[in-house]
């Protein structure tokens, strides 16, 4: 079995206030995304959102049900979402071919019984980043290509945060229950993502952040508005945003990353921005 999976509870803003760096990073932060030749899978107690990351090489790999679903395959009561940041692969469904390119997605509905992952280039791997939430309703399988997103121009460069946000898996592109999922892509010279701030107390969030050099890093900013704490983040790495947490984050470079969320509703507009000057 190539599915690995580690847990992750939920956390009170008050016990987090007390956490030190170490504490912080162990329950919020996830490193081990993109290795190869594994399924690696973070199960969230935050909205049961699982996390995770596929990378074949020269063998196929298989999405099991891991023991936490007690579920007969992954898929029997669950939703996926999956954007490849790496070369060309596919993802067969139950039998079917999907071929993903680089920044292509595929949303996969609940009920679908075999899902499994392949690269065309062992050398140059399909790098593929889950999401999976609870699902209640079966939707049908979608590609969203390039020219099927929904593209948003934030910012400016004099507050150093103009940025593309790219809508890949939500309601207006593809029928979901609850997940929603994207990509933002900061422009050379700005470094701030997601500023204004903003929480949603009905849904949590993850960020994974990529297409940040490997002699960079992205300092990643959470907590409740006047309490904040900040996360330093380096390429393939991904953050758990409670359902409390700002979650913004400032790079020493350009870089990219997938959002992804599930809870309450699906209206992606639906945020309580935060004053700048007031986030302490
Ligand atoms: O709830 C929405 C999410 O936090 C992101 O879509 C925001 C984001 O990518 C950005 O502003 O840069
Ligand atoms: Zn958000």
């Amino acid at each position: 079995m190539k599915t690995h999976y580690t847990t992750r509870y939920a956390a009170s803003p008050k016990d987090v206030k007390s956490y030190d760096t170490t504490a912080l990073r162990d329950e919020f932060l996830i490193d081990n995304l993109m290795e190869t030749d594994k399924i690696n899978l973070v199960y969230s107690h935050y909205d049961r959102f699982i996390i995770g990351s596929a990378v074949p090489t020269e063998a196929p790999l298989k999405l099991d049900a891991i023991d936490a679903l007690k579920a007969e395959y992954f898929l029997e009561r669950r939703e996926l979402g999956i954007i490849n940041v790496g070369e060309t692969g596919t993802v067969t469904v139950d039998g079917t071919d999907y071929e993903l390119e680089h920044k292509e997605a595929l949303y996969v509905g609940q009920g679908n019984k075999e899902v499994t992952f392949s690269s065309k280039s062992s050398n140059n791997p399909a790098l593929f980043y889950l999401n999976s939430t609870p699902a209640h309703k079966a939707f049908p399988i979608k590609k969203i290509g390039k020219n099927d997103v929904e593209v948003v121009e934030l910012g400016a460069p004099e507050t150093a945060n103009a940025r593309t946000l790219r809508k890949y898996i939500v309601n207006s592109v593809v029928d979901v229950c609850q997940l929603q999922m994207g990509m933002t892509t900061i422009k050379t010279g700005s470094s701030w993502n997601t500023m204004p701030a903003h929480v949603h107390d009905r849904r949590m969030e993850i960020y994974f952040y990529f297409e940040v050099p490997s002699d960079q890093a992205v300092c990643h900013f959470m907590g409740q508005p006047q309490e904040t704490r900040h996360i330093w983040m380096g390429n393939n790495q991904a953050v758990i945003s409670p359902p409390w947490s700002i979650h913004s984050g400032s790079g020493t470079s350009s870089y990219s990353f997938v959002w992804g969320m599930a809870g309450e509703n699906l209206d992606y507009g639906d945020m309580d921005h935060c004053k700048i000057n007031e986030l302490k």
